[in-house]
């Protein structure tokens, strides 16, 4: 199915902030620079804390045009009527968070650093898959370790393919050039000291890769 929504950019995912108000500043600095999709997650709040998070961020997503993807939580994401929800390996069924959620919603599965598991997921009616991480991460420091040759092996699955794990606008253009379509980031943006201009230079390398497989345009 067509989606609405942009395939290729940013996709910035919330940090452990526990103060909303401050937590939707920063959001909001990061949408106006440009991030294409934004995911809630926090892993510090209480189900109580994550319902009204999640929902002060869905008018800010909406004015900017940017697809609200909750992680963990499907049937939280359905509630409060967000564009979709990420799921990993311990986040319940796709195929059930398909059937609530229907055929618009986006649904992302992590694949860590498994082909199968992305096969699984594209059979399943995933709108997008996830791998990574492909760097040490900041965030997830026993993360599992993926690398760029998966991305590059699963094209073969016609969808949006996602880097995720310790990407800086530095070691971003070995993923793009291997095949990701969107990038995946938390502290490069929200622990950057200036958050606008990092998502500027995440963007930048798309721009780069394009012009190198399109150079007269
Ligand atoms: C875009 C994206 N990719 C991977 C993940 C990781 O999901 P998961 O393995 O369930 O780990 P947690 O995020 O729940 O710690 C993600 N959230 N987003
Ligand atoms: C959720 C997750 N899954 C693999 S790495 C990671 C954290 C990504 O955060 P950062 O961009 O700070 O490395
Ligand atoms: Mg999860």
């Amino acid at each position: 199915m067509n989606s609405p929504w942009p395939q290729r950019g940013l996709y910035a995912i919330t940090p452990d902030d526990t103060d909303t108000l401050r937590l939707v500043a920063r959001v909001e600095t990061v949408l106006v620079a440009g991030a294409q999709w934004l995911q809630y997650r926090n892993k510090a709040a209480n189900p109580h804390l994550r319902r009204e998070q999640a929902l002060a961020l869905l008018p800010i997503c909406r004015r900017h045009g940017v697809p609200l993807i909750v992680n963990d939580d499907w049937r939280l994401a359905a509630q409060i009527g967000a564009d979709g929800a990420h799921l990993g390996e311990d986040d319940g069924e796709l195929a059930a968070a398909r059937a609530a959620m229907g055929d618009r919603a986006l649904i992302g599965a992590s694949c860590y650093d498994r082909f199968d598991l992305a096969r699984a997921a594209a059979a399943t009616g995933a709108s997008y898959i996830a791998f990574g991480a492909f760097f040490a991460s900041p965030t997830k420091p026993n993360a599992r370790r993926a690398t760029p040759e998966l991305l590059q092996q699963s094209a073969i699955l016609r969808l949006p393919r996602v880097a995720i794990g310790g990407i800086t606008p530095d070691n971003a253009r070995s993923l793009v050039a291997a095949g990701a379509d969107l990038l995946a980031v938390i502290s490069g943006v929200f622990d950057a000291p200036d958050p606008a201009a990092a998502v500027r230079a995440y963007l930048s390398c798309f721009d780069e890769a394009r012009s190198e497989e399109f150079p007269n345009e």
